[in-house]
């Protein structure tokens, strides 16, 4: 049985009611695993306010600001989650960014700066925040973060964050062998696309959408929902010998050749 009681789970990359990182955390939540969440923080504390309002109803024990490019602010949150919580068992990595202008046209017009952008919050972010969990993963423990197909195919305007993702899998699959001694997993979920704050960047992205429910094995994409049951799987015990893999929740799309 699926079951997270007394599992203490940071997740990260909660922006509104359609962010992957809110299914992943309701069904974190369902598995009976103890919330804490971070959020990006603004200047004019909308978004502090937005995820307060929305996660309230999963009583989070942690509630953080952490913008992933700031260290001190990555430090903070880790020092919290040692002093309040003594350990962690689970991290969910569930953020990333470009520039927009970066996510469409020519891939050869990529600036360095968009290049460094995008690779430092969506890819690097992972091992920063996994130097600081490994220290409290004490008994063990899961991290997962989120990837798509754009990291091992070209997906038209998805450019710069393809090269970020493919960044990221290779993370998961040098993090996994540094840590697995530790008994900490390390594991992707590459999801179908979703309409969230995130992917309407992406030039095209309705079109993408579309094409899946055309051509996927199941004619359909995936819910936040399916993605956070998945999530759920990984990181829990019924995982315990999995690490270092990226699975396809994606309604078969991955397997088509045409
Ligand atoms: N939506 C899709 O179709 C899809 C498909 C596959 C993978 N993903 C991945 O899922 C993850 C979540 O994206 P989403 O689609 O739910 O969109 P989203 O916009 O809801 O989430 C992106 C999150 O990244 C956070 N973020 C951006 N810059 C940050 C920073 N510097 N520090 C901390 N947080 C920062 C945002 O605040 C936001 O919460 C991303 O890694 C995305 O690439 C999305």
């Amino acid at each position: 049985m699926l079951d997270l009681t007394g599992k203490n789970a940071l997740v990260t990359g909660i922006a509104n009611n359609r962010s992957i990182a809110w299914g992943i955390a309701q069904q974190l939540s369902k598995a009976g695993a103890n919330i804490g969440v971070t959020y990006l923080p603004d200047d004019k504390g909308r978004m502090e306010k937005k995820v307060r309002d929305l996660t309230e109803p999963l009583h989070p024990s942690l509630f953080l600001p952490c913008n992933v490019q700031d260290d001190e602010q990555v430090q903070a949150t880790f020092d919290t989650v040692k002093t309040d919580w003594g350990k962690l068992d689970i991290l969910v990595h569930c953020l990333a960014f470009a520039n927009r202008d970066d996510l469409a046209g020519d891939f050869s017009d990529i600036s360095r700066q968009g290049f460094q952008t995008a690779l430092d919050i969506s890819a690097y972010s992972l091992v920063k925040l996994a130097q600081q969990a490994k220290t409290l993963m004490i008994e063990g423990g899961s991290i997962l973060t989120l990837t798509y197909l754009g990291g091992v195919r070209v997906v038209p305007n998805y450019n710069v964050m393809g090269i970020a993702k493919a960044a990221l899998e290779m993370n998961v699959r040098y993090l996994a062998a540094e840590l697995g001694s530790n008994n900490i997993r390390v594991n992707g979920i590459s999801a179908g696309p979703i309409r969230t704050l995130a992917s309407s960047a992406v030039g095209g992205i309705l079109d993408m959408i579309h094409h899946v429910e055309e051509v996927a094995p199941l004619r359909r994409t995936v819910t936040q929902s399916e993605v956070g049951n998945a999530a759920a799987f990984l990181c829990s015990d019924l995982a315990s010998g999995v690490t270092g893999q990226i699975l396809y929740v994606d309604s078969g799309y991955e397997v088509m050749g045409m």
